[in-house]
């Protein structure tokens, strides 16, 4: 029996978190999968933004780790907000899966035309479908997978758009279109599967450097950076993708005004000790000469 194996590894009881768990145990070789009830699974019928942000994923969980009820805590690494809680840190990342979103619905982006209802409750998505196709209407969806499907074919929404990520870690390889990264710039840290632990645990620190996936680490390094540095709300209309080239990585950032009218994007090249620079490099570039309906929303300016 490994080190690892005694290891409580606390998670999210949904679908998609126990099985991100579930491949947290397995690179570690064992542990004890440990689900946690979270307040955004509760409430799938309110908006995240009135849940109070995307922490909802994430506190219940830390509060269990900080607790020492788990030993760590495997999360999607987008819904971890970029200002840690004091003690806790994100420790190691696995290997990306992939980065891109999928067009559920429609046979591509350039199906979506004035009118038409797209669902989905992430103002990422919102602002840079709204940029693309003025008089989209959004609707709110939430819930899982099958719950979202479900409501498209109901006819609630005429498409919506899922994280490829989410959708093939469910075993839904068949389900939708991918959308390249050109058209459409995922989230930070999306795709990305973070395990968070006591930053005084040397034992779980320990383990985790061991299944840490540093290409992956360096990327959302930068990603994160990037997204602290234009603070604002956690639900501002931000994407980022880092990704390495033969030399080098490349960091390339967008932020938009919530109705997708006004966009600033750039990309910055880095070396991979330099990624947490880079991000921050990469914003205040953007925040520079923004316009006031994104500065406005990024008061971090
Ligand atoms: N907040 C929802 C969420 N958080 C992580 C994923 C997908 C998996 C990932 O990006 O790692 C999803 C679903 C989605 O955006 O479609």
């Amino acid at each position: 029996m490994s080190a690892s194996a005694s290891f409580r590894i606390g998670t999210r009881g949904s679908p998609l978190a126990l099985a991100q768990a579930e491949a947290v145990r397995a690179a570690l070789g064992g542990g004890e999968i440990v689900a946690v009830t979270t307040k955004g699974d509760r409430r799938q019928d309110v908006r995240l933004s009135e849940l109070g942000g995307k922490g909802v994923w994430t506190k219940e969980l830390e509060r269990a780790l900080a607790m020492d009820e788990i030993d760590l805590a495997v999360h999607s690494l987008k819904d971890v907000e970029s200002e840690r809680p004091g003690g806790l840190m994100i420790a190691a990342t696995l290997p990306r899966a992939d980065v891109r979103d999928r067009l559920i619905g429609l046979a591509g982006l350039r199906d979506l035309a004035p009118g038409m209802r797209l669902g989905t409750s992430s103002p990422r998505r919102e602002a840079q479908l709204l940029r693309r196709v003025p008089g989209l209407r959004i609707v709110p969806l939430r819930g899982n997978v099958a719950t979202r499907r479900q409501k498209v074919a109901e006819g609630e929404a005429d498409a919506t758009i899922l994280a490829a990520a989410g959708l093939d870690r469910l075993g839904h390889s068949e389900i939708g279109i991918a959308i390249e990264t050109a058209d459409m710039l995922p989230a930070p840290g999306q795709a990305a599967i973070a395990c968070e632990c006591r930053a005084a645990d040397d034992r779980v620190r320990a383990s985790l450097a061991g299944i840490n996936h540093t290409d992956t680490f360096t990327a959302i390094t930068a990603e994160r950076a990037f997204a602290r540095r234009l603070g604002g709300s956690c639900h501002s209309p931000v994407a980022a993708l880092a990704v390495r080239t033969e030399d080098a990585f490349l960091l390339r950032g967008q932020i938009l005004s919530l109705n997708g009218a006004e966009e600033r994007g750039g990309d910055i090249r880095f070396a991979p000790d330099e990624a947490e620079a880079a991000g921050t490099m990469l914003a205040e570039r953007l925040l520079r000469d923004a316009p006031r309906e994104i500065a406005a929303l990024f008061g971090g300016a």
